[in-house]
């Protein structure tokens, strides 16, 4: 689904919280939402939901306007920070949860939990509890919940934050592996840059409740246009080597990988597969 806000404005408390937040979401790209604290992400992803409805501008799905389709018809799903499962449900049943809802009979409502659970990788967790589950695992249920019903989007509001690095990082192959498998229009907001530029189709940058730039990670990288970005991008700044298409290189890239020392490296990034940092020493 192809996703667009045009000229958002949002007050809240005699706040402004948005202004003339416009961007789109190609059908089937990843795209992260960067910024300071409180520079309007979270909201921008409520407003995409219907849960905050702006007070100007428009929200369109594949071109249709939804200002007055209500959050639950709006069919996006959206994952948190805090995982937000049922504790009194089954691993499996949290899973079809989004199913029950719309009345699909149990036979397929096993059948779609048993795809999901394989494609987060926990297959034969199905009858546990999910308080008997580790945070990392948690989450994937949360994933595999949210992907259930086959929304039109993904929303994702930092949800690698809660876990450790190295859980961070299976996370975002995770959701890189499903947002490739299910060709599902995703928007992230993160505080990571590194997690955005490998994650993402494009990034957008957000300051004062404002859209600074939007761009591919490559152009966050080589042309910042504002200091802001430049500075969240400070760490991946000392470009190196070629230029091309898909391939960009820069120094002390802080993506783990196991098999690269600090020091200057590549992020590859090629259709079809998940990104990874090839060393260039
Ligand atoms: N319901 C509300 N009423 C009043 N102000 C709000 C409300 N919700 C958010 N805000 C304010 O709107 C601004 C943007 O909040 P938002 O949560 O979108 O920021 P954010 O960029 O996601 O920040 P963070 O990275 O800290 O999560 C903040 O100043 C916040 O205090």
């Amino acid at each position: 689904m192809r996703l667009a806000l045009e000229n958002i404005g949002l007050s809240l408390g005699g706040k402004e919280i948005l202004s003339d937040v416009s961007f789109t979401v190609e059908d089937g790209q990843f795209v992260s939402i960067l910024g300071e604290s409180g520079a309007g992400k979270s909201t921008t992803l409520k407003v995409v939901t219907g849960i905050l409805p702006q007070d100007a501008g428009r929200v369109t799905f594949d071109g249709v306007c939804v200002d007055d389709v209500p959050t639950h018809r709006r069919d996006v799903a959206m994952v948190f920070q805090d995982i937000r499962l049922f504790p009194h449900m089954s691993v499996a049943d949290n899973v079809a949860f989004p199913l029950r809802m719309r009345g699909v009979s149990k036979a397929e409502r096993q059948r779609v939990a048993d795809e999901m659970l394989e494609a987060v990788r926990l297959e034969g967790f199905a009858r546990r509890r999910t308080f008997e589950l580790s945070g990392g695992q948690q989450q994937r249920v949360a994933l595999a919940r949210a992907l259930a019903a086959r929304p039109k989007a993904l929303l994702l509001d930092e949800p690698f934050s809660g876990l450790d690095e190295q859980l961070r990082d299976d996370m975002r192959r995770l959701v890189t592996a499903l947002h490739e498998r299910f060709s599902i229009t995703s928007v992230m907001v993160t505080h990571d840059p590194d997690e955005a530029l490998v994650m993402s189709d494009l990034v957008l940058f957000m300051s004062g409740g404002r859209l600074i730039q939007a761009g591919t990670p490559r152009e966050m990288l080589l042309s910042p246009a504002h200091e802001a970005v430049r500075t969240c991008f400070n760490d991946s700044s000392a470009i190196q080597g070629d230029v091309a298409d898909g391939v960009f290189a820069c120094g002390r890239l802080r993506v783990p990988a196991p098999d690269v020392a600090d020091g200057p490296a590549v992020l590859v990034r090629v259709p079809g597969r998940v990104p990874f940092v090839h060393a260039l020493a």
